[in-house]
């Protein structure tokens, strides 16, 4: 198949654009633009020029040589009376994405239901319990990311417990994933995760403007989305904000990727929770690689790439089955072959 990858590169001064024909990647929307703000660092088009590659560098070969758990331990806290769905459709997508074990920290009323959609997932029906923080803590050595807010609600003491998991999550230096409610938590209180770079936080067009609002204290500039979307990854820090939308906007404040992929015009609700489940393994797997795999990229925002790509085309095939019946569990099933699809062959 044959695709079209556009790369710009632009600064105030100028704008340079280029074209590749690229044969082997099996998409045919996917643009990615990088702007620099600054005119200390040119970036060169080389960097750029094969994003697909460099997630493909970052996920590790299956060999016979690995053990249970290596290729990832991934926590999701999330899942209340409320939200069942959100909380398994991230932690279903991180396993099918490739991750060993994925343990779900929810409410005691969530947890039964959410063992019943899935044996696969471990389920701890920890996070209204008194002892909530210590529960999880216990884990956390163990795991190497965690997905914050799939399914968890705004009740309040289920944000301060949600709060407290950050916080020790930050101590131990694991890469924390922002979404759902744990994004309204960080509007409340953003220097909760201000300046942790290990954050990757994944606004909606709600969860963005209210973020955008609480730091920039100014409505969102819907003509210039890029700037909008640089601009908070600067105030909170220089942390990977990823604002999903008809094309997702990636930056850490000194670029900012764009993934138009192409995916359908179907907007059933659960998508993000892939999204963000997703970007759990591939932030594990890109940390871990490091900058040596992402050649000289930030692994975050590599990885915000992958995921951001694989949901869209998760989408994209599934609509193609079912068109507008299609639901989230119907992306679910397409996560194996979109994977490969993108990243494998
Ligand atoms: N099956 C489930 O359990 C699901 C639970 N969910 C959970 O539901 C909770 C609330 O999530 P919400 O995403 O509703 O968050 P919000 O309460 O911030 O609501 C976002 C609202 O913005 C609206 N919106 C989205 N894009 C828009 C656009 N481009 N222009 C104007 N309005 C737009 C949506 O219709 C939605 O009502 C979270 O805990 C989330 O994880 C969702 O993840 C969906 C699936
Ligand atoms: N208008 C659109 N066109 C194409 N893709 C879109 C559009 N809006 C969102 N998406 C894609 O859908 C996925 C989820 O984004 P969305 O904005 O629906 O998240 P969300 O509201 O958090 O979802 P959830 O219902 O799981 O909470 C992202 O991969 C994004 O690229
Ligand atoms: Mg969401």
């Amino acid at each position: 198949m044959v695709g079209l990858i556009c790369i710009f590169t632009s600064n105030f001064a100028s704008e340079i654009s280029s074209c590749i024909l690229a044969k082997n990647y099996g998409f045919c929307n996917a643009c990615i633009i990088e702007r620099s703000f600054s005119l200390h660092r040119n970036h060169t088009l080389k960097d750029m020029e094969n994003i697909f590659q460099l997630v493909r560098n970052v996920i590790p070969p299956l060999t016979g040589k690995r053990h249970k758990g290596q290729d990832g331990r991934i926590g999701i806290v999330g899942g209340c009376r409320e939200y069942t769905g959100a909380p398994y459709f991230a932690a279903i997508t991180a396993l099918k994405v490739g991750a060993d074990l994925s343990h779900v920290f929810c409410t005691k009323d969530a947890a039964t239901v959410i063992k019943s959609y899935s044996p696969e997932l471990i389920v701890h029906p920890v996070l209204d319990s008194p002892n909530a923080v210590h529960e999880v803590d216990k884990w956390l050595p163990r795991l190497h990311s965690v997905v914050i807010g799939p399914g968890l609600g705004r009740d309040e003491a289920l944000l301060e417990n949600a709060k407290a998991i950050i916080e020790k999550s930050k101590l131990k230096g694991i890469p924390i994933i922002i979404d759902a409610d744990g994004l309204w938590l960080i509007s409340q209180q953003p220097s909760l995760i201000q300046g942790y770079q290990r954050a990757i936080l994944t606004p909606n067009y709600m969860e963005f403007s209210r973020l955008y609002e609480a730091m920039l204290r100014d409505p969102v500039d819907s003509s210039d989305h890029h700037g909008c979307v640089l601009r908070l990854s600067q105030a909170l820090g220089n942390l990977t904000v990823v604002q999903k939308g008809e094309r997702d906007l990636i930056s850490d404040g000194e670029k900012v990727l764009v993934c138009s992929h192409e995916g359908s015009s179907r907007r059933c609700g659960g998508q993000g929770d892939l999204l963000s489940g997703s970007l759990g393994v591939l932030a594990h797997w890109a940390f871990l690689a490091g900058a040596e795999k992402t050649n000289g990229q930030n692994p975050f925002l590599v990885a915000a790439f992958g995921a951001c790509s694989l949901t869209r085309q998760c989408n994209n095939q599934a609509f193609q089955k079912f068109g507008r019946s299609m639901t989230a569990s119907d992306m679910v099933s397409e996560v194996g072959t979109a994977f490969s699809k993108l990243f494998e062959t």
